[in-house]
């Protein structure tokens, strides 16, 4: 792995043996945690599940524990979203309808908006702002935005079978009042426009936290995060380098809702959590990272996940502070 900090090379083996050892190490933190049953498909998942993949520079992966369970990408499918509204739109009208500082507050929390402090979702790595930017996506129908919003993941994770889930999809469309609460409050608000399709809007929104992927992947979307926008398997530039650097800040920023400060200082890298247990993290210049552990801490991010990133930010010095 290479390293501009002065540690030097090390080997994908060597790496391997670290990513195991490691693994095996943080796996008790997960009795700490509990699994997001408010949607009722991810009470399935083995709460103590945990695995790591690294994508290298040359695009190699190296993985170790539970790195084969699928999972569903829930609220890491926000960095995705914004990516393409960004490429969609421009930052000045994604910007316009979404904010972009930090939340103390609750992923699903509708106490600001009510407020009206600011009168537009904080960020769009909240729930709120997420839907916000999921309407900002181009296409005429929601078939057309969640099929455009499918491909660009198969490609930022290098893998066409990418696919979506249908029964956690399903489960949080007939569960999601809170979400649903949300999105027609933002609309009452004009925090999205009256000429929304608020359920088409949702059915898009959990269409795309339902997409379906291995830590594999996730470690690939974070190589592109990582290395400007580019595939380090392909050498082409999937997205352009100033949309990557706005989500990479506000990764940092917000990623992790109201526990974004407190892993900017133990662990120092850019990522994003979701409800299932999956965590993307992109060091630049360095490597992409994708974690699955589905027993979650009380701000609903992977408990066993986040101590596995910190510990590991820490022996090969990926902070980038
Ligand atoms: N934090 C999350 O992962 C939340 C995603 C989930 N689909 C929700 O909207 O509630």
């Amino acid at each position: 792995m290479g390293s501009d900090s002065g540690r030097g090379e090390m080997s994908p083996d060597a790496l391997e043996r670290l990513l195991r050892e490691r693994v095996d190490a943080h796996r008790a933190v997960a009795r700490k945690g509990k699994l997001a049953t408010y949607i009722p498909a991810l009470g399935d998942a083995d709460p103590l599940h945990l695995g790591v993949a690294v994508c290298l520079a040359d695009g190699r992966i190296v993985a170790a524990g539970d790195a084969d369970v699928p999972f569903t990408l829930q609220s890491v499918s926000k960095v995705p979203a914004l990516l393409l509204a960004l490429m969609d739109r421009g930052p000045d009208t994604v910007f316009q309808h979404v904010g972009m500082e930090p939340t103390s507050e609750p992923f699903d929390s509708i106490l600001k908006l009510e407020l009206r402090d600011p009168a537009k979702p904080l960020n769009p790595m909240i729930n709120a702002g997420a839907i916000a930017v999921t309407w900002l996506v181009a296409g005429e129908t929601a078939e057309a935005r969640i099929a455009r919003l499918l491909s660009f993941v198969r490609r930022l994770c290098g893998n066409d079978a990418v696919a979506i889930n249908e029964r956690v999809y399903r489960s949080e469309w007939e569960t999601g009042d809170r979400n649903r609460a949300l999105a027609y409050f933002m609309r009452a608000i004009g925090a999205l426009p009256r000429e929304a399709d608020v359920e088409e809007v949702l059915a898009v929104y959990f269409q795309q936290c339902a997409i379906e992927v291995t830590c594999a992947d996730l470690a690939r979307m974070g190589a592109v995060l990582a290395f400007d926008g580019v595939a380090p398997w392909s050498g082409e530039q999937l997205v352009p380098r100033e949309v990557v650097r706005i989500a990479r800040a506000l990764m940092v920023t917000c990623g992790l809702y109201n526990e974004s400060g407190r892993f900017a200082v133990q662990a120092g890298i850019p990522a994003k959590s979701g409800v299932s247990g999956a965590v993307l993290a992109a060091v630049p210049k360095r490597v992409g990272l994708g974690v699955y552990g589905p027993a979650l801490d009380d701000k609903g991010n992977s408990v066993a996940g986040l101590s596995l990133l910190t510990d590991l930010a820490g022996v090969l010095r990926l902070s980038l502070f």
